[in-house]
């Protein structure tokens, strides 16, 4: 080993070090506040707060991207005060991350129902022209925000929509509680205790070697395509959901499969992503699309699907009445899944 590569090992290895030494404290932080009530309340006194109303994120415009803003408690306290709201409300909200430096991250509604509170929704028009922003819903909001803001938006939206829809519990029809941090709600009358959930969903690109396959629901934006979805059922495996839902939607046989990555995505309310790669075998390609579940689905070439990625909005009407096709935004895991096959081909036709 030469020195330069030595030392430049020994650094990695360092900043590898630090990176986990700083993430390890950062997550034992994070489950102290999970577990420990008091320890949760303290750390609001140093926290911020991301706001929401009904659902919809509080952002700020900036050079066309959003910027979710954050509020002290003590900003937040003051703003309860001039909407008459008590700063018990302050008790709905949920713990959603921490920086490295260990500044707690919770998010609150000011919009949904509140046990604090009488008059619980606070009046949107008034509060965004205070809170110098407005209330976005995020699923028109995702696609232009940060990487970190989008991950911690659709964390604090699915757990907001988690704890407004289980505020009873479902064995004894009594009022539930939450613990401080968010993730757990208990129902005091017998103890049981509900931890929020999410739905897996598998999402997978299928190829016969040298085209892949995909598919629009009719919801979609005019020309977008993207891989087939499908939410798993009770019992299933991820393999099991992946070969009933390719079957279900296009009538096609998976042969193999591979996993890729997963996602946690905000819509419908919060489900677990797990992409794929899945192949049918050559001679078995012909698609018979199920019209309850898609508008359509076909294969498509490498060069096709490449020069759909580099495409760029606005996906507008063409002069013979159509739209271009194109594909799922660069934060979906759609996008990256498609991306991640449109390389592979190009890797396995380089010469070694
Ligand atoms: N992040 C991404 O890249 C990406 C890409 C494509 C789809 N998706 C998401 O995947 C999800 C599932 O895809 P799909 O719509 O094709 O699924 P799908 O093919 O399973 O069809 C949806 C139907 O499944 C049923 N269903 C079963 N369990 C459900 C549950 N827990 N919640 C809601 N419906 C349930 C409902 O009848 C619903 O109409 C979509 O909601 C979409 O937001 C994400
Ligand atoms: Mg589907």
């Amino acid at each position: 080993m030469s020195l330069y590569c030595g030392i430049a090992c020994r650094r990695k290895f360092f900043w590898c070090y630090r990176l986990l030494s700083t993430y390890v404290t950062k997550t034992r932080y994070l489950f102290e506040l999970k577990e420990d009530d008091d320890a949760c309340k303290k750390a609001q006194q140093t926290g911020a707060f991301y706001l929401f109303h009904s659902l919809a994120p509080l952002l700020q415009t900036s050079a066309h991207q959003y910027l979710a803003p954050r509020h002290s408690l003590l900003e937040l306290e003051r703003l309860l005060g001039k909407f008459g709201q008590d700063a018990q409300r302050i008790e709905d909200s949920v713990l959603i991350g921490c920086s490295e430096q260990q500044e707690a991250w919770f998010a609150l509604d000011l919009g949904l129902d509140s046990s604090f509170s009488i008059s619980a929704s606070l009046h949107k028009p008034e509060m965004e022209t205070e809170l110098k922003g407005s209330f976005i819903e995020l699923r028109k909001a995702l696609f232009q925000l940060n990487a970190r803001d989008a991950s911690l938006l659709s964390t604090a939206q699915a757990l907001l929509r988690w704890h407004d829809a289980h505020q009873f519990c479902s064995r004894s029809g009594q009022p539930t509680k939450k613990n401080v941090a968010g993730s757990k709600r208990v129902c005091p009358s017998n103890n049981i205790i509900y931890y929020p959930q999410m739905a897996p969903v598998v999402i997978t690109l299928v190829s016969d070697g040298t085209r892949c396959l995909l598919a629009r629901q009719s919801s979609f934006p005019k020309g977008m395509y993207s891989a087939l979805a499908g939410f798993c059922d009770i019992g299933e495996s991820v393999e099991e959901t992946i070969r009933r839902e390719v079957a279900e939607e296009v009538g096609l046989e998976v042969e193999s499969l591979q996993y890729y990555a997963s996602q946690h995505w905000p819509f419908p309310s919060g489900s677990l992503m797990i992409a794929c790669h899945a192949t049918v075998k050559p001679g078995q390609t012909e698609i018979q699309v199920n019209l309850r579940e898609l508008e359509t689905a076909a294969w498509f070439s490498h060069d096709d699907v490449a020069t759909a990625l580099k495409r760029k909005g606005p996906y507008t009407q063409q002069q013979n009445g159509t739209f271009p096709f194109w594909l799922p935004p660069k934060l979906a895991i759609s996008h990256q899944l498609i991306k991640e096959w449109v390389e592979k081909q190009i890797c396995s036709s380089l010469p070694a």
